[in-house]
């Protein structure tokens, strides 16, 4: 099978390189240009444009920053609606929010082509090992056409329905992972102010029942201040900010979710955007001066 694969971040470079390792035909392009290169190594070929990508291949998946990009990356000049036609499909993967994907897939499905939303929920060494997990929703058909890839790229798929499903699943799922890392962070600094062992934390919250793969993964260098972007916490924060904006929209009420976002927000105007989330421990660590008003 041969694909497309527009956007070669954290995400996008390990999932390309995956479908390259499992023999398809992988055409990128990147923004920057030459991030294209180590791909190029192993096998890939370039497109100048998306649309050129889009030319060349019937399957194009997208995995880009934000609403913004994803926007941009369909409707600028030399973007994806230029090339989209019957018989093509193009599957974003990006983290979005659902009106963001609704109007790609009206704009792409007026051209002919087929739409699918795909965000994953896993991060650079899921994406780098194929275990990511698949949230599709739109084009039924086009899901089961691009099920060789995402077998490739996941260990299990969903298709949710119709397009937007796949989008608002991702920000719920990405909502609770963000509050869940606050709290952590604050057991973490309590822990240290308390005169208890951050490591023994560690170990015993690791063997009860809120144990997870996140806080044995990242509490460790966490613990020692080392924060190696695997889920950049500028994205973390884009993501709660669509989670709570969905939360609005439903009338749902969600001060945790909230709190957290201040966390990410206060981390971000700290110069940690780029670091991984779990940077938002050096926010939470920093004493709130409004409390003493
Ligand atoms: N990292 C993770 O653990 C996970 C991330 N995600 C989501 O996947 C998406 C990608 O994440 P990740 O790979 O970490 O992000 P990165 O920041 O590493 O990569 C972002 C990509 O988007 C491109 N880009 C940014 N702005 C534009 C623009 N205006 N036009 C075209 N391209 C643009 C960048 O190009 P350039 O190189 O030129 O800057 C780059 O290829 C995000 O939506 C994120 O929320 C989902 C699951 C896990
Ligand atoms: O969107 C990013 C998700 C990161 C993860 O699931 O670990």
């Amino acid at each position: 099978m041969e694909v497309g694969f527009l956007g070669l971040g954290i995400m996008g470079k390990a999932m390309s390189l995956n479908l390259l390792r499992h023999g398809f035909k992988v055409t990128v392009w990147n923004r920057t240009l030459s991030r294209c290169d180590e791909l190029v190594e192993h096998g890939a070929s370039v497109g100048e444009t998306p649309a050129a990508v889009i030319k060349k291949c019937k399957y194009t998946i997208a995995m880009l920053s934000d609403p913004s990009a994803a926007l941009s990356v369909v409707f600028d000049k030399d973007g994806v609606l230029e090339e989209i036609c019957s018989g093509k499909g193009y599957i974003d993967m990006s983290t979005v929010d659902a009106d963001t994907s609704s109007k790609i897939s009206e704009a792409i499905t007026e051209k002919g082509g087929y739409f699918l939303e795909a965000p994953v929920s896993g991060s650079k060494k899921p994406a780098e090992d194929g275990q990511l997990v698949i949230l599709a929703a739109g084009v039924k058909a086009l899901y089961d056409e691009v099920i060789p890839a995402f077998d490739v790229l996941g260990k299990k798929s969903f298709f949710l329905g119709k397009v937007g499903n796949g989008a608002k699943m991702k920000l719920v799922v990405n909502m609770i992972m963000g509050s869940m890392m606050n709290a952590f962070s604050e057991g973490l600094v309590l822990a240290e102010r308390s005169g208890l062992s951050q490591q023994t934390l560690l170990d015993i919250v690791d063997l009860g029942g809120i144990a997870n793969p996140m806080f044995k993964q990242k509490g460790p260098a966490m613990i020692q201040s080392k924060f190696p972007p695997a889920f950049p916490l500028k994205h973390q924060q884009k993501d709660m900010r669509l989670a709570l904006a969905l939360g609005d929209e439903n009338a749902v009420s969600m001060p945790v979710a909230a709190a957290a976002n201040e966390a990410f927000k206060k981390a971000r105007s700290l110069g940690l955007g780029d670091n991984d989330f779990s940077a938002v421990y050096e926010a939470v660590k920093i004493p709130d001066c409004s409390a003493d008003a």
